[in-house]
């Protein structure tokens, strides 16, 4: 569905005292299957837009091979963005329009007939749980609601392919679930979903696999399982001791643990038994202010990779 090798995005610098271009991708593989999930996992910066805006075909990559739906974005951009459904970061809806208004609107830059586009609209608004909301004005309805609309929005042309930029970034606990299980229903319908993400959560429920982004380039892909499998633990104990004694302690639990991680409020014990290491630590007379024992998630192979938090 999408294919790349050595994709390169570079943005000419425009701040005063920046000099060379901004290499925002600098030359990644990528390679996702029908009907699979595939998500960008990342910090802020480290080059998710840019390839998604790449693979919507309206962004020329700097360098590389690209091919979308088995065509060239070069030669065939508006082929391509017909079978895509975009789903951009920020939600960019028609505030002066009511909800059905906004689909039927999205509808007619398709090319989409009047009757079709009702059926649709209100198919999707079902779909989307807005039903009761259809004559209500975008201003009245809440961020969850919002990004429901954007999604209905961008499945008004039936894409065979669906491209999220940050779906819930913003979103409380459950109006993130909520869209979370609308998106698992299109998978399970057949569309094929291409996300970023910086939410090691999302990105363990959502992503059948992923590829982990930083500084442009890509530092590991797999499976959520086969990366915790590759560059973790099964298991952490989470240590707090009192502010600025982590960095003498951690030494004196290094023999207790696979690796030890130092955070700036706590120290990571990687291990395959958790409580074990816990009682082994308070064998030698420590006392910490708080622990937790927890499985090792996405976030851990993260700081693995790079020595850095997913979200600073
Ligand atoms: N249009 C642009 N012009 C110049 N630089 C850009 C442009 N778009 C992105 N960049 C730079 O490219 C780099 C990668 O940005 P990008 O938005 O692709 O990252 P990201 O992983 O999507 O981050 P975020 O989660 O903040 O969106 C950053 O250094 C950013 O400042």
């Amino acid at each position: 569905m999408v294919w790349a090798r050595g994709l390169r995005k570079a943005y000419p610098s425009t701040g005063p005292g920046q000099r060379g271009d901004v290499e925002a991708v600098r030359g990644i593989d990528l390679d996702v299957r029908p009907g699979e999930s595939f998500g960008f996992l990342g910090p802020n910066g480290a080059g998710k837009s840019s390839t998604m805006r790449m693979i919507a075909a309206v962004s020329p990559p700097s360098g590389g091979e690209l091919s979308i739906l088995g065509l060239d974005p070069a030669t065939h951009g508006p082929e391509i963005r017909a079978r895509l459904g975009v789903c951009p970061q920020e939600d960019t809806l028609d505030l002066e329009l009511n909800i059905r208004e906004n689909l039927l609107v999205y509808a007619s830059y398709f090319g989409i007939r009047r009757t079709e586009a009702a059926s649709r609209a209100d198919e999707l608004l079902e779909f989307v749980q807005l039903t009761e909301k259809a004559k209500a004005k975008v201003v009245d309805l809440s961020g969850g609601m919002k990004r429901r609309l954007t999604i209905a929005r961008s499945l008004i042309n039936n894409p065979d392919v669906l491209l999220l930029d940050e779906p819930t970034t913003g979103l409380d606990p459950q109006a993130r679930h909520l869209l979370w299980d609308r998106l698992f229903r299109l998978k399970q319908r057949g569309v094929t979903l291409v996300l970023t993400t910086h939410y090691m959560d999302e990105a363990e429920q959502l992503c059948d696999r992923l590829v982990v982004m930083d500084g442009g380039a890509i530092v590991a892909q797999g499976s959520p399982l086969e990366l915790i499998r590759e560059h973790s633990t099964r298991e952490v104990a989470e240590l707090r001791f009192g502010v600025g004694e982590h960095e003498a302690l951690a030494e004196r639990v290094a023999d207790l643990a696979d690796r030890v991680e130092v955070l700036p409020d706590r120290l990571l014990l990687y291990t395959a038994d958790g409580e074990e290491t816990l009682a082994r630590v308070h064998e030698r007379g420590l006392d910490p202010v708080a622990v937790l024992v927890r499985r090792s998630t996405l976030e851990d192979v993260f700081l693995r990779l790079t020595g850095r938090t997913l979200v600073d």
